[in-house]
Formats: structure tokens, sequence, C-alpha cells
């Protein structure tokens, strides 16, 4: 059983460290989930590499997001985002936060299912709409109801993103403990995983 085989002093982010192995922790959810900013924290916690699609694929194309979405559309931006995930996610372990419709898109899907392990950053509807509402730098809100738009996108994407490993429910709680809970989450389900 895992519990006899761990140093006793090994904190939950070794844990966590040891549970992942060599693969990548990839983020997933909707825009505003806090997939960036908790990808980072994450990454932090484990002392592995941090690295953001949406930024890595605009240091490549040295265009903004939403520059590349006004200029060749969303169908070349997925193709854009597959190509840069599956070499973001060749070699592990990283920690890999992805854009909210990475997963979404099935090429990149299969990728990021192979690529590492799986958490999605579930959360409710207000809360997302109370951290994008004040950035105009997504271009699928750029329409006349942005929140009903974001409302649209959870219908149709959150039976997807459960398909994750993991879930954890982002809220309006210090980032360190969403973090945290990551953490546990990973540590866990190895513990799980033991005992089959
Ligand atoms: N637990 C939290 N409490 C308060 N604010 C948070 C929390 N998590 C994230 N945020 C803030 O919400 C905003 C959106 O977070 P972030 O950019 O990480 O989302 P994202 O999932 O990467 O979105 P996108 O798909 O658009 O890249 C940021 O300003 C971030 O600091
Ligand atoms: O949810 C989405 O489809 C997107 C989210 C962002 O992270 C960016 O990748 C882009 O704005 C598209
Ligand atoms: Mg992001």
């Amino acid at each position: 059983m895992n519990d006899v085989t761990e140093p006793v002093s090994a904190t939950l982010a070794e844990r966590a460290k040891l549970a992942l192995g060599k693969r990548n922790l990839v983020f997933i959810g909707l825009m505003g989930a806090g997939k960036s900013a908790i990808g980072r924290l994450t990454a932090q916690a484990l002392g592995i590499p941090f690295i953001d699609s949406d930024h890595e694929i605009e240091r490549v194309s040295r265009m903004t997001i939403s520059e590349l979405f006004a200029a060749y559309g969303e169908e070349e931006f997925r193709a854009l985002e597959a190509r840069v995930l599956k070499r973001l996610l060749r070699s592990g372990p990283r920690v890999v936060s992805t854009g909210g419709g990475a997963y979404i898109n099935e090429r990149s899907r299969r990728q990021i299912k192979k690529g590492g392990m799986t958490i999605w950053l579930n959360a409710e509807l207000d809360v997302l709409w109370e951290r994008v509402n004040k950035r105009d730098t997504r271009p699928l809100l750029k329409t006349e109801n942005p929140k009903q738009t974001l409302e649209n996108l959870m219908r149709a994407r959150y039976p997807i993103y459960a398909e994750a490993d993991l879930t954890v429910q982002s809220r309006d709680v210090k980032k360190e403990m969403i973090v945290e809970e990551v953490l546990i989450a990973i540590a866990d389900r190895q513990k799980a995983q033991s005992h089959d």
C-alpha cells in the first residue's frame, strides 16, 4: 500500500510530484477558470516547468490571440493550437495550461489525453463572468451578450471537460487553497490507483 512505502516526511507537493511521475499535468476548463494562474502556482509548488499554451502560441506567431482569430479565423487558430500542444506535451513532467477551447478540439483532446494527467477547473457562471468581463482579450466573447455566450459555452463544453482525470472546483477563495486541492487530487488519485 502506498502509505507504507512513502517516507513519513513527504509533503503534499512531494507526494503529488511522485504520483505525477514523468507525466504532464494539463489544466483544462473555460475562460476565467484560472488555468493560467493556478497552473503557474501549481508548477511552482511541484518544482517543475510551467507553460501556457496561449502564451506559447502568441510567442511563436508573434501575434496576440485576438489578432490570430481576426487574421486567420478560429479553424486556423485551432490547427496552430494543436501543433503547439503536440510539441509542448512531448516531454514531461511539466504543467501545461491550455486555452479554453483546446480540449474541445478533437485533435488537441487526443494529444492532451495521451500527453498527461488532465485536471478540469470547474467553475460557476458568475465566478467566470466576474473574472472575464474585466478584459476584452477573448475573441469568442466579443458578442452582443457575452455573459449569455459564456453560458452557452458552458452548456456545450462541460460534458467534454468532465472527461478529465481530475476535477477541482474553482471559486473565489485564495488561489493557494485551489492549488492545495489540486495537489490533493493528484496524490489521492495515486492512492486510489494503488488500491485497484
Ligand atoms: N481563486 C481565484 N481567486 C481570485 N481570482 C482568481 C482565482 N483564480 C484565478 N483568478 C483570476 O481570474 C482571472 C482569470 O484567470 P486565468 O487567466 O488564470 O484564467 P484562464 O482559465 O487561464 O482563462 P483563459 O482560458 O482565458 O486563458 C485572473 O485575473 C486570475 O488572477
Ligand atoms: O475558450 C476558448 O475557446 C478560448 C480561450 C482562450 O484561452 C484562447 O485560447 C482563445 O481566446 C479561445
Ligand atoms: Mg489562460
